[in-house]
């Protein structure tokens, strides 16, 4: 076992018993009626009739010849990370969305963004690849593949994806944000970030439904809790119940890197409606997402996916696959990368 595959090994058993300095997000209550609905009818959606693939030379089997373990590779390793690490889950999700997302051609090397997590473990799968198929598959499709069974293995909903992506010529680009819809921003600001990269406001709320796991410090939404827009009060639409519980994890004293308690018992398992549910009753953690509510057509929307998990499902699905093919690079365009924190030298 070489260094690299030991370090990483110890890094995801540790990560298991370090403390979390995070407050979860909304999703510590088991949903058992959702979950069983959803598992019962077995939920595998192809959206293959819909999806517009004229403008994509991606492929279902595009590794067929060059690397056919690929696929298995990935999910067998993402598998036993998920065991000791459940919170790899959500990490690979919003890494996919930061990725796909931000659009500047910064030539600086990603920070180890605080906040950014799982870049170490689709170094750890690209290493396994790399042993098997040497210089093949592109991180891009490393981490839109990944992505695909962390979405499934977090009780969300399993779908088949196109691949052939190659690497872009700068690496993880600049993680500075400022591309990024903010937590404070408003529903017209967040609607209009996803528009410039195509996505209807249907299709903004659908992805929104991805908050329904993981974790938020309390610094992205402290404010809403004490000293809402200035005015030293909290936020008068939040829930008042859920205003106290959210203050007992972030008290008035804590700074962004105070410990809060952690609570992983079926945070994971949680993946679907239960988020609009909570929409619906003013207990959106953060002020971007109750600003769903903020307009006629998205709440239609936040109570749709609200009282029917299925149909989350499928357009949640539908917009994972827009956004994992979002800006692809093909071809001569891109690069496959051995290592996906460092850009090959051009020839
Ligand atoms: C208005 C748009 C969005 C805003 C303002 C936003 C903001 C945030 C913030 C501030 C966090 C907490 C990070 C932390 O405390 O470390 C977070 C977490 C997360 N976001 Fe978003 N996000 C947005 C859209 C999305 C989309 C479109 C997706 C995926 C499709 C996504 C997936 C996630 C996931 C899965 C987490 C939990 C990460 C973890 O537990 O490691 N977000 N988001």
């Amino acid at each position: 076992m070489n260094f690299f595959i030991s370090a990483s090994l110890a890094f995801f058993v540790l990560s298991i018993y370090t403390a979390h300095y995070i407050v979860e997000l909304h999703k510590t209550t088991k949903d058992s009626a959702e979950r069983d609905f959803v598992s019962k009818t077995s939920l595998y959606v192809s959206i293959e009739e819909e999806e517009d693939v004229s403008y994509s030379p991606l492929q279902h089997d595009y590794y067929r010849d060059s690397c056919p373990s690929a696929e298995r590779i990935i999910r067998k390793a993402l598998k036993e990370i998920y065991k000791a690490r459940p919170s790899i889950a959500p990490s690979l999700i919003r890494l996919l969305f930061h990725d796909c997302f931000i659009e500047t051609s910064s030539e600086k090397e990603a920070p180890p963004n605080l906040s950014l997590k799982g870049l170490d473990v689709i170094a750890f799968i690209k290493s396994e690849l790399e042993n098997t198929c040497p210089g093949v598959v592109s991180c891009a499709d490393t981490l839109a593949l990944a992505t695909k069974e962390a979405v499934s293995l977090a009780g969300g909903p399993k779908y088949s994806l196109r691949i052939g992506r190659k690497d872009s010529l700068v690496t993880f680009k600049d993680i500075a944000q400022r591309e990024l819809p903010s937590p404070h921003a408003t529903l017209s600001e967040i609607l209009a970030r996803f528009a410039s990269r195509g996505f209807s406001p249907q299709e903004t709320v659908s992805l929104l439904g991805a908050h329904s796991i993981g974790i938020t410090h309390c610094t992205f939404f402290q404010d809403r809790l004490y000293n809402f827009s200035g005015t030293g009060k909290p936020d008068p639409e939040l829930n008042t119940g859920f205003l106290q519980e959210l203050k007992s994890k972030c008290p008035f004293s804590a700074s962004a890197s105070s410990p809060s308690p952690f609570n992983n018992e079926g945070g994971y398992l949680n993946f679907g409606s239960r988020y609009y549910r909570r929409l619906l009753q003013n207990k959106g953690v953060m002020f971007s997402d109750q600003q769903l509510m903020a307009s006629e057509e998205t709440e239609t929307w936040v109570r749709a996916y609200a009282s029917d998990p299925l149909l989350f499902q499928r357009d949640f699905i539908k917009s994972m696959v827009k956004l994992s093919s979002y800006h692809v690079l093909t071809g001569p365009l891109g690069q496959v990368r051995t290592n996906c924190s460092k850009v090959l030298p051009l020839n």
